[in-house]
């Protein structure tokens, strides 16, 4: 793989070795009865789209290989309490240390504040890492299809599941979904931006929305700044929508929030 994300998950693969070397996945399963109950991330997006609302996973992402630094002014608890006042269904931490400026800590305090899911975003390579995602209390984790083959995603979702995590499977492309509907999960996510050239375009949801069958929920991902993307987004068929950027970069993010999802004028 070259590009953006070929080089995130090399990346990650080494760091995964480390990870095992200082922390072996005997101790990581050790910890796994004391974690606390998964909340039903899959269940929080549902309810809100069944009762008609957009259904808003906000994200705690602090930096990104495209944006640079997103933000400074970055506590995970405050945020997360942020977020969720202002409408949110459930939250995404990104984990990912080098290229986004998280840790698996940020998820775990993240959670510790609020009630609501929160999704692990992170590259899943490898089923370390889903152990890892539950022993630190995720309530989900995000599959990137264009960085792994059908039979990897397949494995690394059974061991989500079996966990009692939600999977958030991610295409930007035709192949990738017609690969992602092989796997269980009922969650797809259209990501706008392309991982490999890091471009962002919302009409790739325009174009994916009406190949994902009915009995999938639709999570369109990335590039939305306003609550007018969100009404074209959910014009093309999207009930929900994971946001970073455009809430990261708010002074008040609560009011950001509400704002995006219409709770008040924009
Ligand atoms: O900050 P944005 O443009 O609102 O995007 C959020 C989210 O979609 C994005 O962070 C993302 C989607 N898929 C990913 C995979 C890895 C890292 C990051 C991502």
């Amino acid at each position: 793989m070259i590009g953006a994300l070929g080089e995130i998950c090399a990346a990650k693969r080494e760091h995964v070795a480390a990870c095992r070397a200082s922390r072996p996945l005997g101790v990581l399963e050790a910890a796994l009865p004391g974690a606390p109950p998964p909340r039903g991330f899959a269940r929080a997006l549902r309810a809100e789209a069944e009762a008609g609302r957009p259904a808003l996973i906000a994200e705690i992402k602090r930096r990104s290989p495209s944006r640079g630094l997103i933000r400074a002014d970055f506590h995970p608890p405050t945020l997360a309490r942020a977020y969720a006042a202002g409408g949110a269904a459930c939250l995404s931490v990104l984990t990912d240390c080098p290229y986004f400026g998280g840790e698996i800590g940020h998820l775990v305090a993240a959670r510790g504040s609020v009630g609501l899911p929160v999704l692990r975003k992170d590259f899943i390579v490898d089923p370390y890492q889903v152990v890892e995602a539950r022993a630190a209390g995720a309530d989900a984790l995000l599959l990137i299809m264009a960085a792994l083959g059908t039979g990897q995603a397949e494995e690394l979702e059974a061991a989500a599941h079996g966990l009692g995590l939600d999977v958030l499977v991610e295409v930007h492309g035709e192949a990738e979904l017609e690969r992602a509907l092989r796997l269980r999960s009922p969650l797809i996510g259209v990501n706008n931006r392309d991982l490999w050239s890091l471009r962002v375009d919302l009409a790739t949801t325009e174009r994916l929305a009406p190949l994902v069958p009915a009995d999938r929920l639709l999570v369109c991902e990335s590039g939305i700044g306003s609550h007018g993307d969100l009404e074209r987004m959910a014009a093309a068929g999207a009930r929900c929508f994971l946001v970073g950027e455009g809430l990261m970069r708010q002074a008040d993010v609560a009011a950001a929030t509400a704002a995006l999802l219409g709770r008040v004028p924009a």
